[in-house]
């Protein structure tokens, strides 16, 4: 592999739009949970999958359950959360949004109210303290928890949208995708999109979610999370990939995560390419970092060293990203003047604009 790759992935500024708070906890992060409740006898073992491990989705599932033993009080919550976007800024991203299901701990005494009010406190504590990073708040429906839960938090989201300073930019649909249907949540996501709550909904994570992709595709949502079983060649269909493409609607992709996963079998056969070549939005993602041992620099050079991409390609897939995010316009246009400052850029202007116009 190009031994210049890996310093300039780090380098360039990123955009993170799909990662969930529990699952992006570093090594470094846990251990501190995991002293902080010597009770639980919990291991690292159980918190992350390493390099070279491969998990059923429903032993994913799992972790995230020890995960949530270990962030259960106001305090957890606010540290992990802090330790999240430090850790995200640190390795070049400059937009992030988290995404996270809010909780009750009847145990601590956290409320779903507060679970939101601390992860929005952790994104001002943040800003405060100058961590150079913009965040952004997608509260998360998991799917299991059915209807009644999922038109509760939206009216969560939708208290928070109007309160947060615009922290709190939309919502995600996630969970495990074997549980629940798609089309009992629908009138919830009706509600978030008829509000104005942005929509990223993991559609077709894994195989036989034909009709429920087709049936939320009908909202339509703003981004899907994976679609790793959208086009006809894995089992989804022409009519999916022509709605996807007609209504250009971004892709965010998480290579590890897949893999790890077990629901695409190597990173040369993931979807990325697929949708790439077609000049379709993708942003590449971590969806859990800590969970699944990545960073999203190793993502821009799994996807270099894997799919060929140049140092200009990778440039250019971080900055269409901008125009994925839910951020502001002001927002993104202050982030596509720093995406113009980055040195690679800055060639190519001193070049008159020969390679790019
Ligand atoms: C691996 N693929 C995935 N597919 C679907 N949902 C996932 C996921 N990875 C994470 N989550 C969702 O995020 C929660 C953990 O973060 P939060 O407690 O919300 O911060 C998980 O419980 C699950 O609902
Ligand atoms: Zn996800």
């Amino acid at each position: 592999m190009d031994k210049e790759v890996e310093p300039f992935c780090r380098a360039l500024p990123k955009v993170e739009l799909h990662a969930h708070l529990n699952g992006s906890i570093s090594v470094a992060t846990m251990e501190r949970l995991i002293a902080r409740k010597p009770h639980l006898n919990i291991k690292h073992s159980m918190t992350a999958i390493h390099k070279g491990q491969r998990r059923t989705l429903d032993e994913c599932f799992q972790v995230f359950k020890v995960i949530h033993q270990l962030v259960d009080s106001e305090e957890d919550l606010l540290m992990a959360a802090k330790a999240v976007i430090r850790e995200f800024s640190e390795d070049g991203v400059r937009y992030l949004e988290l995404r996270s299901t809010p909780r009750v701990e009847t145990n601590t005494g956290l409320t779903k109210r507060k679970y939101v009010e601390t992860v929005i406190e952790a994104i001002r504590q943040c800003k405060q303290e100058d961590v150079d990073i913009d965040v952004r708040f997608l509260v998360a429906v998991d799917r299991r928890n059915g209807p009644e839960v999922a038109m509760e938090t939206v009216k969560l989201a939708e208290d928070y949208m109007l309160s947060s300073e615009g922290i709190v930019v939309g919502m995600d649909l996630s969970g495990d995708p074997m549980v629940g249907h798609g089309k009992d949540l629908l009138p919830a996501l009706q509600k978030a999109r008829n509000c104005g709550l942005k929509l990223a909904l993991h559609m077709s994570e894994v195989p036989c979610q034909k009709e429920e992709s087709e049936l939320l595709l009908t909202l339509p949502p703003d981004r899907i999370g994976h679609g790793t079983f959208l086009h006809p060649e894995v089992g989804g269909s022409w009519s999916l990939v022509h709605k996807v493409r007609e209504g250009n609607i971004p892709l965010e992709l998480c290579l590890t995560s897949n893999i790890m996963g077990k629901t695409v079998e190597s990173y040369e056969k993931h979807h990325f390419p697929y949708w790439y070549k077609l000049g379709h939005p993708c942003v590449l993602c971590t969806d859990d970092k800590g969970v699944f041992s990545t960073s999203l620099s190793q993502e821009y050079q799994l996807a270099a060293s894997t799919f060929g991409l140049d140092q200009e390609a990778l440039w250019i897939l971080s900055q269409q990203a901008i125009s994925c995010s839910f951020a502001p316009e002001a927002i993104k246009q202050q982030l596509e003047k720093r995406w113009a400052e980055h040195p690679l850029q800055l060639t190519y202007s001193q070049d008159s604009g020969a390679k790019r116009k």
